[in-house]
């Protein structure tokens, strides 16, 4: 009689540009999902951890991995650490997430899982985010985006409400033909149907050879590493990321200049805004992605540290200017009633329905709280 197999836990990465909708999708999957109980682990780029931040606001905590992507962590303890937090027995997981950095290489976290020793998981596989409104000109500067959807099982082409039906179905069979050997569905706001991540048909297991990256495909990528490509052409290696924390609220005239001047590297730019009497009753959760903005304001918390504090993310930008501009738009005079309004005009219509409006009340109950040693 063969002895009772430990169960395993798969681990599933999730992973795509800076903005393509990560952090929205997890948060649907952590209110759609179907009973399981969901670990998640975070790894943000910037060293204030935002996107921590937001997945925590919906269930309460998450693991967070922290500053810099882990993809190149020459040591992976970290990552098996939580790893083993994660899959004590006492914490009865299905499944877990990991949530990359929107500018790690996906296939050097999937090497990771494959050479972990932690014999209660098995990778679940990769699935890629792909922000269709951005995917043609995200592909044109980093051609290796093609190289991440090669090896993805699973590829949401997100943002489908911001392009035409014409426009997505050329998208679909784009990705369609780089991401080969994956799967591809269409998404807004990350809304895709749960079983397909969390239910072993999208990967039956007798068919994993076939569909996850194999030890082999590691390998040869490995070689081809090794002529040369290897750390150069992680995206990241282009990328400055820039912190900002502001203990006296903005002024949202000059932060709206700010934001409307911003170099054309600075991609990304997520977080939370305090507009002081601007607006005293919410924090203003922002996020740019490309030249697209916007805010999205929630109510404080009782006991919430009124604080401001943005990651910005780019290329070829020039991070102690950006960051001496923004401490500029702090404020610490009143301001006037109509300077709001630059701000207002980006707020999210409250009639789109957006994971990022939800509120914490929202929660799923029983959402797994990694630990003691667990950080959010
Ligand atoms: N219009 C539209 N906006 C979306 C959609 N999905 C996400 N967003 C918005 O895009 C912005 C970025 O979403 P995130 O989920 O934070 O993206 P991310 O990939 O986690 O970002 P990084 O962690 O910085 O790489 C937020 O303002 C989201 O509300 C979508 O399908 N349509």
């Amino acid at each position: 009689m063969n002895p009772p197999r430990t169960p395993q836990i798969p681990v599933i990465v999730l992973a795509g540009f800076l903005g393509s909708g990560k952090t929205t999708l997890l948060n649907h999957l952590l209110q759609h999902r179907a009973g399981n109980r969901i670990g998640v682990i975070v790894n943000d780029f910037g060293s204030i951890e935002i996107d921590a931040m937001t997945v925590a606001g919906q269930v309460g905590s998450t693991v967070s991995l922290g500053n810099g992507c882990l993809c190149c962590a020459v040591d992976a303890s970290e990552l098996d650490t939580y790893l083993d937090t994660l899959t004590r027995p006492a914490a009865r997981l299905d499944v877990i997430v990991i949530e990359a950095s929107g500018l790690a290489e996906p296939q050097e976290l999937v090497r990771m899982l494959l050479a972990s020793d932690n014999r209660r998981i098995r990778y679940g596989g990769l699935v890629e985010v792909v922000d269709a409104a951005e995917f043609e000109s995200t592909r044109v500067r980093h051609p290796e985006v093609d190289r991440h959807l090669a090896v993805a099982d699973l590829v949401v082409l997100n943002k489908t409400d911001r392009v035409g039906e014409a426009e997505h179905e050329r998208l679909r069979e784009t990705v369609a033909a780089v991401g080969s050997r994956a799967a591809v569905v269409s998404a807004a706001y990350g809304r895709i149907d749960p079983g397909l991540l969390f239910d072993p048909v999208l990967r039956p297991d007798e068919d994993e050879g076939a569909r996850q990256l194999s030890f082999e495909d590691l390998f040869l990528e490995e070689r081809e590493a090794q002529a040369g490509e290897e750390h150069a052409e992680h995206l990241h290696t282009a990328y400055e990321s820039v912190s900002f924390t502001a203990d006296v609220p903005l002024n949202p005239r000059r932060f709206m200049s700010f934001l409307d001047t911003r170099p054309e590297g600075l991609y990304r730019i997520k977080g939370f805004a305090d507009f002081g009497a601007g607006d005293r009753d919410n924090r203003y959760a922002l996020h740019a992605v490309g030249r697209f903005l916007r805010f999205v304001p929630r109510p404080w918390g009782r006991d919430e540290p009124r604080l401001t504090r943005l990651v910005l993310i780019g290329s070829g930008i020039d991070a102690e200017a950006l960051y001496r501009e923004l401490a500029d738009c702090r404020e610490s005079a009143e301001p006037d009633a109509m300077s709001m309004w630059g701000v207002l005009r980006y707020v999210q219509n409250p009639d789109v329905q957006n994971p990022d409006v939800q509120q914490p009340d929202a929660l799923a109950p029983d959402v797994q709280q990694p630990g003691d040693d667990a950080r959010s």
